[in-house]
């Protein structure tokens, strides 16, 4: 039986007294050197060191081990790596698993600079990456090839918020690639609102710099594994020196004390939103997984506890560089800026033919001017009347 997903669990994960001393908090145990006192402590801090033994400060500190155990038990994992960005998660994941001559398999709405990686790194290392529609399920069984490493996932989809259906992509790689590594971003969810690994998954990957740290003031990855990745994961990530500060792994531990609350906020603030976008002349489609007719919503509906502050809307027209400016420009709430899951709001344009530059396969289907907004923990009366006052400047 899975162990269920609960509130109680994200107050109380990694906060042993080893981590805390008596105090609520996990101590910030700042190190790179770790002293032994005999030769003993020493032989057994060597033996242990991949193992939460306090060994050298690249290999951690209680107080990443409070992090790593917190989000091993959020994900439902063997073991978390950690990273200093969401990218660096993602870059050293894939290179922990592929070798020159691999072929992988990268969803075909996933996060831009992840497409860039595959193109500009992995491609100079004669390792071939091919795109899938993001709504591919079963069908993915005819791009695997026997030099098939890798299969990465994102759902929902960065801008356009395709779900996957996870298990049919799970069950069609197993069949015909037992041994390839299926990885997912998983930040959307935060791994609160979805656990890849409960469904095959291999590696839960996420950007802790959103909701995670939850307040736009610091940058982490995270990947989850389980138990027949972890041991590779764990020890390359460690070779390739990935590392984070005490202070950022403290300032995430606290971060997930209140996750669930800012999340239940955030989506009950977004689909206020998301509601009355839908209802707007200016709009011809609001793409939020809970909406019935956003692309994989079943999936959503059936693998998914919830959703967050990230969704996006079409317009019925492709905005002039004057009408987006007139839109974006002034807004009171709504600021532009890259990333989110803090807890302002935050909006982000896209004209179709940029987004259609960084899909390979599945061009967007409107021809209307995409925004992507982050529905802060504001008070959505005030969010609404912002947007609002955007199209009274766009018409
Ligand atoms: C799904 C997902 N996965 C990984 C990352 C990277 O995380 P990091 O920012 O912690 O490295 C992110 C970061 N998110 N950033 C944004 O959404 C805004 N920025 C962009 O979309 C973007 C687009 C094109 C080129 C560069 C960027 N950028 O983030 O710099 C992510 O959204």
């Amino acid at each position: 039986m899975e162990k269920k997903q609960n509130r109680t669990q994200l107050i109380h994960a990694g906060r042993q007294k080893g981590y805390t001393l008596g105090g609520v908090n996990p101590v910030v145990q700042r190190a790179s050197s770790i002293i032994f006192d005999s030769l003993a402590e020493k032989k057994h801090a060597v033996a242990n060191r991949h193992q939460q033994t306090l060994f050298y400060g690249r290999r951690g500190t209680t107080t990443h081990f409070s992090l790593q155990d917190a989000m091993t038990e959020l994900e439902q994992g063997t073991g978390c790596a950690l990273f200093p960005c969401g990218a660096a998660a993602i870059a050293n994941s894939i290179l922990a698993f592929v070798k020159t001559g691999d072929h992988i398999l990268v969803s075909g709405s996933a996060y831009e600079p992840t497409q860039d990686f595959c193109e500009k790194i992995l491609a100079d290392m004669q390792i071939e990456t091919e795109y899938f529609d993001p709504l591919e399920g079963d069908e993915i069984s005819h791009r695997i090839k026997p030099n098939t490493r890798i299969v990465f996932l994102e759902s929902p989809g960065s801008y356009t918020m395709e779900v996957h259906d996870t298990p049919a992509i799970v069950r069609a790689v197993r069949n015909r690639a037992p041994d390839a590594v299926i990885m997912m971003d998983n930040t959307w969810a935060a791994g609160r609102l979805y656990q890849p690994l409960t469904q095959g998954v291999d590696i839960s990957i996420q950007s802790g710099t959103k909701y995670i740290i939850g307040h736009s003031d610091n940058m982490l990855g995270t990947a989850v594994a389980n138990a027949r990745c972890w041991p590779t994961l764990r020890e390359r990530a460690y070779l390739m020196g990935q590392t984070v500060d005490p202070d950022t792994a403290y300032q995430a531990a606290r971060g997930l004390r209140t996750l669930d609350v800012r999340l239940a906020q955030h989506q009950e603030n977004a689909l206020h939103v998301a509601n009355w976008l839908n209802e707007q002349a200016e709009v011809a489609k609001v793409l939020h997984p809970a909406f019935t007719d956003c692309p994989g919503h079943r999936y959503f509906a059936r693998d998914f506890s919830g959703s967050n502050g990230l969704f996006s809307f079409v317009f019925k027209e492709r905005l002039s560089d004057t009408q987006l400016e007139a839109f974006c420009d002034s807004m009171k709430y709504f600021s532009m800026a890259y990333s989110w899951g803090g807890y302002e709001s935050l909006l982000l344009a896209n004209q179709p033919e940029q987004l259609n530059r960084i899909r390979p396969v599945a061009k967007v289907s409107f021809s209307g001017t995409l925004v992507r907004l982050h529905i802060g923990l504001e008070q959505v009366e005030d969010l609404i009347a912002d947007l609002a006052a955007g199209f009274e400047r766009v018409n």
